[in-house]
């Protein structure tokens, strides 16, 4: 995958993993491909993490990488909370005699998350499911 990481020949860098390997496309000794100054002041650094030496861009990504922190962990609580609510209902249905799974309200829930986030959505909703009831 191409990205917009450009090496010191001048050349596009090539990276295999889009925006997640971006850190790895930021030289180890911490020096940029144009020399640019980092936040140290000293040329061709970085800012530790940021993977750009300019600082206003830095600190930008400083910000936003916050909010992203908070979303995650939002994310992990809700997914937990959603596993335990499902379990909780397949327990309470099997214990009244029912089934383990209602497979109706299964692809209710495929639709959802197809209609809000396309193919991904339905991957997702899959992954959330099988937190929930086990695999099938
Ligand atoms: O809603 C239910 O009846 C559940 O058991 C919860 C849940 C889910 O995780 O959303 C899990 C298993 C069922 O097959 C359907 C949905």
């Amino acid at each position: 995958m191409m990205t917009d990481v450009v090496k010191q020949s001048g050349g596009p860098a090539r990276t295999g993993a889009g925006g997640a390997g971006a850190e790895a496309d930021a030289p180890a000794d911490g020096v940029t491909a144009n020399g640019a100054a980092g936040r140290t002041g000293r040329p061709g650094t970085t800012t530790p993490g940021t993977g750009t030496a300019e600082p206003s861009a830095a600190a930008r990504i400083v910000e936003i990488r916050e909010r992203i922190d908070e979303i995650d962990r939002a994310l992990i609580e809700l997914w937990q909370e959603r596993a335990r609510l499902s379990q909780e209902v397949g327990a309470t249905r099997m214990a009244s005699g029912g089934t383990r799974l209602v497979l109706a309200r299964e692809r209710e829930i495929l639709e959802r998350f197809r209609v809000a986030l396309g193919a991904d959505g339905t991957q997702l909703a899959l992954l959330l499911l099988r937190a929930g009831r086990g695999p099938l």
